[in-house]
């Protein structure tokens, strides 16, 4: 049926119902692709851990069947060089519903556009959810890395990210260049000839479906702030737009009511009856504030560079990207996978930390409704970090460390579920 993916035997499709509600089976098929650069350290570490944490927790009752697909390097070798992004990869996980991936390189400058971005667009997965948590233990740059509690809703469609640019020089740049001074009365684009020109797309139904998400999250979580991060004050029908859409959202749909005379306004968890404050703030402040004053922020809704950015900024507060999780997410797809790319210095030598994409899986089977298994993935995690047997990124920073390998790391992760 497909050109090189196999199916595995015995396993069964998780589906979802009409609510987007999953019937996930007890032997589920979970499509994975490996990655590239460290892809092919931490992936295998990934799967071996995960089936680990599910046999503990099930006894041999639910077990997941991984089915590879494929992308970047690895998909061009199987199915020819100019083949990145199978079609049949970009279905396989439209119709498997829940699958997990490694990075994919993006070069820089010319070359293929992004691979990640490309999945993200062909199946609308237009939420970046991406947790940050402190684990005790953790070498940290900051001095109360335990105040830093944040989940990072990064809107994932649209922005700069749509991909419509044009390279400087070019018939395209020069046309649309001199659409905006002939027919737009623009007089705005400094060097005209030699300019690159980039659109940033940012629309109503793209803010309210993912501010939208976030405050549905804060009320199920028991959250006390969503806040919306922008830089509305330069780009005012774009990220200022992103910010006036939001708040309407909040009091148009969650019944949120002005304090003060707005802009900020709160709403009542009705599930707590507790109060859940939506404020904004300029991105540049926010990168301050968070090192400052994290303990202030919890939900945060942005657009997708400012996202990208803050994701990594707040990662490196409580330990760097090597334990930095993700999924990107529609109402009823989702790929799970780490913050960090390709690390490409560290391809293959089986060095890198495996905790990202551990943690990626991790919100994966917690997403399947596997609690039992993501709790004891979530506790071996804790564990491992505590005997300081760890990867380079926290032994160079850590006292009394012994550094293990990628592989090292996941068998120590395993050791403690058996502490359990
Ligand atoms: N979703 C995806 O697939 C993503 C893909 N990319 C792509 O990855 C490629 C490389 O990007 P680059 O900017 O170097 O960013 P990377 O995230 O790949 O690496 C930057 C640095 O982060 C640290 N790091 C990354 N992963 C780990 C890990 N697992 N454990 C410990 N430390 C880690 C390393 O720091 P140190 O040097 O201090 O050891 C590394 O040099 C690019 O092609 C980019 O487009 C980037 C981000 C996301
Ligand atoms: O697609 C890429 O290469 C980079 C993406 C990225 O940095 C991210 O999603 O955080
Ligand atoms: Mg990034």
């Amino acid at each position: 049926m497909y050109q090189h993916v196999t199916v595995p035997e015995g396993g069964q499709k998780i589906t979802a119902n009409a609510d987007a509600t999953l019937n996930v089976p007890d032997q589920p098929i979970i499509p994975f692709i490996e990655g590239d650069g460290v892809g092919v350290d931490i992936t295998p570490v990934m799967l071996q851990v995960v089936d680990a944490a599910v046999e503990k927790a099930y006894g041999g009752a639910r077990k997941i069947h991984w089915m590879e697909v494929y992308a970047g390097a690895k998909a061009a070798r199987l199915y020819g060089p100019e083949v990145s992004l199978p079609l049949e990869t970009v279905q396989v996980l439209k119709d498997y519903l829940v699958s997990i991936k490694g990075p994919l390189t993006t070069p820089v400058g010319g070359g293929i556009r992004s691979l990640n971005v490309t999945l993200r667009q062909e199946l609308d997965l237009y939420v970046c959810l991406r947790p940050v948590q402190y684990f005790d233990g953790v070498p940290s740059p900051v001095k109360e890395p335990h105040k830093v509690d944040m989940v990072i809703f990064r809107e994932n469609s649209e922005d700069i990210y749509a991909g419509i640019e044009f390279e400087a020089g070019s018939d395209s740049a020069r046309r649309l260049i001199k659409f905006l001074q002939d027919e737009l009365g623009s007089k705005k684009v400094r060097f005209p000839e030699t300019s690159g020109v980039g659109v940033k797309p940012v629309s109503q139904e793209g803010t309210e479906r993912l501010v939208r998400k976030a405050i549905q999250y804060a009320i199920d979580n028991d959250k006390p702030s969503v806040t919306l991060v922008h830089k509305g004050n330069i780009m005012k029908f774009t990220e200022g737009a992103f910010r006036d859409w939001g708040y309407g959202l909040a009091q148009k749909e969650f019944g949120a009511t002005l304090i003060d005379g707005g802009p900020w306004c709160r709403l009542t968890n009705p599930r707590t009856g507790r109060t859940i404050t939506i404020k904004d703030v300029i991105a540049d402040a926010f990168l301050q504030q968070i090192i400052l004053r994290p303990a202030e922020y919890s939900v945060i809704a942005t657009l997708n560079l400012n996202g990208d950015y803050i994701s990594d900024a707040l990662a490196a507060q409580v330990g760097g990207i090597g334990i930095a999780p993700g999924a990107n997410m529609s109402d009823s797809i989702a790929v799970f996978e780490a913050t960090h790319g390709t690390a490409p210095k560290y391809a293959g030598k089986d060095y890198v930390n495996p905790g990202s994409e551990i943690l990626s899986a991790e919100m994966m089977l917690r997403h399947m409704g596997w609690t039992e298994a993501a709790d004891l993935l979530l506790a071996s995690m804790g564990r491992a970090i505590l005997t300081k047997k760890v990867t380079y990124d926290f032994a160079r920073l850590m006292e009394g460390a012994i550094q293990v390998s990628c592989s090292g790391f996941g068998k120590v992760m395993i050791e403690q579920m058996d502490e359990a």
